[in-house]
């Protein structure tokens, strides 16, 4: 189904009010939305396009939807658990694991399920992935981190498919309720580059003390279809080496995040990867923060602010993060100009 008149396009996502988030035009069709409110909702297809509810907003006032947009028709379909919206040239999908004592298998199950679907339907390869889930720093019955048990059930599939170091940008984050809900964006082809920081381990080589499997993740990743390319960041906190640093001080941890940001898209590393010109925070768009307490949220506004534009999408989001000595992490995407 792969339009002819349409040249190839980069996935594009705007931020807006969740009431807004179904709005068309016959240039702009709905690769896939998710809303961050005051409650969650299991994936669906809605107006022939898949949704997913993500419980984020602390009040109903409060909420956004990030919408992905095409300029091409998009067929929705079902897939077991997954809901998935196509366009011919990139896949937006989204699937949901409710609230289990055992999350390894549940996780290893909707993992093995979305690389099925995503063969079957010739989009193999996945650009960005987006995971949220409840209780994310509790301990499941088994006394292990329920972010440490998704690990170990994501690596056994990706080990499974010789995928280990080959995944892309992502975030792994807390929700307030439901589970997890995981949605990603894939393509039928396209030059991909999976970007690592000078100044941290890649996590798929973290040492086993922050869990028995390593998280699979680059730190971002540059996608371009035919034309200009974007460089989707990865949920990003004050982590050097493979170490947490300034534990207890949001402040100092917000400004490494923001500086291992600056650092993974600055021209230093691009140049590394043959992707010059590198870019500034300036230039980071679509941008989501979150802060584990509530308390620290004004200041952290305060400091994002002296970084990113003006004109740039941002929310701030009270969320927990994967180790529970950080306090704020932060994922955004860079829109490059000219041919690459
Ligand atoms: O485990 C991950 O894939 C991950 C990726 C980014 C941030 C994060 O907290 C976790
Ligand atoms: C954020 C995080 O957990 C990491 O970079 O490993």
């Amino acid at each position: 189904m792969k339009s002819t008149l349409l040249p190839a396009y980069a996935p594009v996502s705007t931020f807006r009010s969740p009431g807004d988030a179904h709005r068309t035009t016959p240039e702009q069709h709905t690769l896939g939305v998710v809303t961050f409110t005051d409650g969650w909702a299991r994936p669906r297809l809605r107006d022939g396009h898949p949704e997913v509810g993500l419980h984020l907003a602390g009040s109903s006032g409060d909420g956004f939807a990030e919408v992905w947009i095409s300029p091409r028709p998009v067929t929705g379909g079902e897939f077991g658990d997954i809901t998935y919206g196509h366009d011919g040239e990139y896949v937006f999908c989204a699937t949901h694991i409710p609230e289990t004592a055992d999350y390894p298998t549940a996780t290893e199950t909707a993992y093995s399920a979305l690389l099925e679907l995503l063969t079957s339907l010739g989009y193999p390869q996945i650009f960005r992935i987006w995971h949220y889930m409840s209780d994310i720093n509790a301990d499941s019955p088994r006394g292990m981190e329920v972010y440490r048990e998704f690990c170990v059930g994501r690596a056994k599939v990706l080990e499974r498919h010789g995928m280990s170091h080959d995944m892309p940008a992502a975030t792994v984050i807390g929700a307030h309720g439901g589970g997890i809900f995981l949605y990603l964006l894939a393509c039928r082809g396209g030059t991909q580059v999976n970007i690592e920081n000078p100044r941290q381990v890649p996590a798929y080589h973290y040492p086993s003390k922050y869990g028995p499997k390593s998280p699979n993740f680059a730190r971002a990743t540059y996608f371009a279809p035919d034309g200009p390319g974007r460089i989707f960041v990865s949920g990003t906190a004050a982590i050097l080496g493979h170490q947490t640093m300034h534990h207890g001080d949001v402040e100092r941890q917000c400004r490494l995040a923001l500086g291992n940001i600056a650092q993974v898209i600055g021209t230093g590393t691009l140049s590394a990867y043959d992707l010059e010109p590198g870019h500034g925070l300036a230039d980071l768009d679509q941008i989501k923060v979150y802060v584990r307490r509530t308390e620290d949220m004004d200041r952290v506004r305060r400091i994002c602010r002296e970084y990113f534009a003006p004109t740039a999408d941002i929310v701030f989001l009270n969320a927990d993060i994967c180790r529970s000595d950080l306090l704020v992490e932060i994922e955004g995407i860079v829109a490059r100009t000219g041919s690459s």
